[in-house]
């Protein structure tokens, strides 16, 4: 596959971008390696450097989450000399990993931006939890990134222990890929090294103390880390940015932020809700052993939806979890597409009213 941009491939571009970056012919292009208050620290293939806000793009974006962040792709102008270079626009987002701003029930906080894969890592050692894990699956989901899970620490538990959590996990009867691995005895890290690809953009999160920057301190090397600092200031006195977007030796590309690490909870949920698990146990109930519970006749889900026994919104993310990820980038792309022959619509019937 060809791009417009194929330097920028090994960040993480792709046709995808092509179709849909505006970037002025003056402008150039680069991926946000991280953020720090007003400025940015970005790549561009060739090297790294700072960028600072236009006042256009401020002005324009009235939403902290409509502003660059980890994972953007922007476009920008760069004169020879100048310290800063100068950011214009955000490329539209592939996918966006997101969590709600404390006490507003509206606005939410962009995690990073154009992940492809989210690792959600529990550990099998106290902090297996299903439900907190179907409430991470939901949130990668609803951003548009593939989840993927990761049992951590199977050295400090009995193999029929994790087995038995295993066997939860594909009784949800989700299409989401499940490794384990223990970063003491490293058994499955190759796995998971292996799962990691080249050009694709991944994330960890979970709970404190999972083992996530162990982890990440075993697939990069630490020190290499460290020489990623660079100054944020001309000096090099004050302000160090931490490279949040690192590139792993296999060419994976792995965002590492703090804010990853205090996740923590999205939605409280209510409590009474019915796990997956059991929705896939009733959907065997239903006459149609294809049956996608959308109006056949016969189907116990249907039936458990009308009685109440399992909630609406819970069931619409059990459908949208069980979807493939192929599939479910499709529909993202047609939802994509719908979105802006609306946009166009909307338009023309606003230069009709004009023309009268
Ligand atoms: N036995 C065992 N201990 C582990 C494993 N992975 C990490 N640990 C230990 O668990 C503790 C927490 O690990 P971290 O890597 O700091 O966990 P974290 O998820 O990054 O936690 P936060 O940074 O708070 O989000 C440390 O003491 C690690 O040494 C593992 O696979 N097995
Ligand atoms: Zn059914």
């Amino acid at each position: 596959m060809t791009t417009r941009h194929p330097e920028l491939t090994d960040l993480g571009w792709s046709q995808w971008f092509d179709q849909r970056a505006e970037c002025d012919a003056s402008q150039s292009i680069a991926r946000v390696a991280a953020v720090d208050r007003d400025q940015l620290l970005l790549l561009d293939g060739q090297d790294s450097f700072r960028a600072k806000l236009a006042g256009s793009l401020l002005h324009r974006h009235r939403f902290p989450h409509e502003l660059p962040c980890v994972g953007d792709w922007v476009c920008l102008e760069r004169r020879p000399g100048d310290d800063f270079a100068i950011v214009h626009s955000v490329v539209e987002r592939r996918t966006a990993l997101r969590r709600k701003s404390a006490g507003n029930a509206v606005e939410y906080q962009m995690v990073a931006a154009n992940l492809d894969t989210v690792m959600i890592v529990q550990s099998c050692h106290f902090d297996f939890n299903l439900k907190r894990l179907e409430r991470y699956l939901v949130m990668v989901m609803d951003g548009g990134a593939d989840p993927c899970i990761l049992l951590t620490k199977t050295d400090l538990v009995d193999p029929d222990v994790l087995a038995g959590q295993l066997a939860e996990i594909e009784a949800m009867g989700l299409m989401t890929p499940v490794l384990t691995l223990s970063n003491v005895t490293r058994e499955g890290l190759d796995a998971l090294e292996r799962a990691l690809l080249p050009g694709k953009t991944y994330c960890f999160v979970g709970s404190s103390g999972v083992g996530k920057s162990t982890l990440i301190n075993h697939l990069i090397d630490r020190d290499a880390l460290e020489t990623g600092r660079v100054s944020a200031t001309g000096e090099g006195r004050h302000t160090t940015v931490r490279r949040e977007l690192i590139r792993l030796d296999g060419g994976a590309l792995v965002v590492d932020t703090p804010g990853m690490r205090e996740f923590g909870i999205l939605d409280a949920g209510n409590g009474i809700e019915s796990s997956y698990a059991e929705i896939t146990a009733l959907a065997s109930r239903c006459r149609y052993r294809d049956c996608t519970h959308r109006g056949e006749p016969g189907c116990a889900v249907r039936e458990a939806l009308d009685s109440g026994e399992i909630g609406r919104a819970h069931f619409e993310n059990y459908l949208k979890l069980r979807q493939e990820s192929d599939f479910n980038q499709m529909t993202h792309a047609e939802r994509r597409k719908k979105d802006r022959d609306f946009g166009r619509f909307i338009k023309s019937v606003k230069r009709d009213l004009k023309d009268r």
